[in-house]
């Protein structure tokens, strides 16, 4: 297995260009490596990522208690990183959650060592995987599609990973970037 550190990576771009499924590939290829299993406000059969269904007053009760280490809004969800993540980071294993570019920010600030992956895709591929992956409603996938410009904020730096083409292609660009030395080289 590839050396890695205890290092806390975000995995992020627009609806349907294969965060999930980059995850999953990378965790096959990396045994070490933690994906975190996010808790949100969205209903437990809507299937795809595994996630943790809650509703909006428990994701609130929960918030108020300090059990997310980062959380944020979008597509009318609520979206939590549990605490449990820290122990993964301080036992030195690294650990890898499917983020939001909106709030990369504020995540950077709380945690300065994060390090942003951008997946990246032609619109017109995205738009056929989210047909294809059948999870929302046409009039979701059409504001997930508009939502898909909004681009990195200013100033943020990420690893660029292009999932236009094969999978493998963009597997492999992942699993590189999740090894410490091939991360710091491809972030100069
Ligand atoms: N390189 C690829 N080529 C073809 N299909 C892909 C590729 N990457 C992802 N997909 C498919 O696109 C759809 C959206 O992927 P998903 O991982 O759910 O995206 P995200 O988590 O970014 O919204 C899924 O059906 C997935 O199987
Ligand atoms: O600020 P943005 O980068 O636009 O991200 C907003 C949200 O979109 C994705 O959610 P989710 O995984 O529920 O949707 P997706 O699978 O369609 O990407 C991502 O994980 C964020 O939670």
């Amino acid at each position: 297995m590839p050396e890695m550190a205890g290092r806390l990576y975000a995995i992020v771009g627009p609806s349907g260009v294969g965060k999930d499924t980059l995850m999953r590939a990378a965790a096959r290829r990396l045994p070490g490596l933690r994906l975190v299993r996010r808790v949100i406000t969205r209903s437990a059969e809507a299937g795809g990522e595994d996630f943790e269904s809650t509703s909006e007053a428990d994701f609130a009760r929960r918030l108020a208690r300090g059990d997310f280490i980062l959380h944020w809004q979008a597509h009318g969800l609520s979206y939590g990183i549990p605490a449990d993540v820290l122990d993964f980071l301080e036992a030195g294993r690294p650990a890898l959650f499917n983020g939001s570019r909106a709030m990369l920010a504020e995540a950077k600030a709380q945690f300065p060592a994060l390090e942003a992956i951008h997946v990246t895709a032609r619109p017109e591929i995205l738009a056929a995987r989210l047909a294809a992956r059948g999870r929302e409603s046409a009039e979701e996938i059409a504001a997930r599609l508009a939502r898909a410009k909004i681009g990195l904020p200013p100033g943020i730096k990420a690893i660029e990973i292009d999932n236009s083409g094969p999978l493998e292609t963009a597997v492999e660009a992942l699993v590189a970037a999740l090894q410490p030395e091939s991360a710091k080289r491809s972030m100069r």
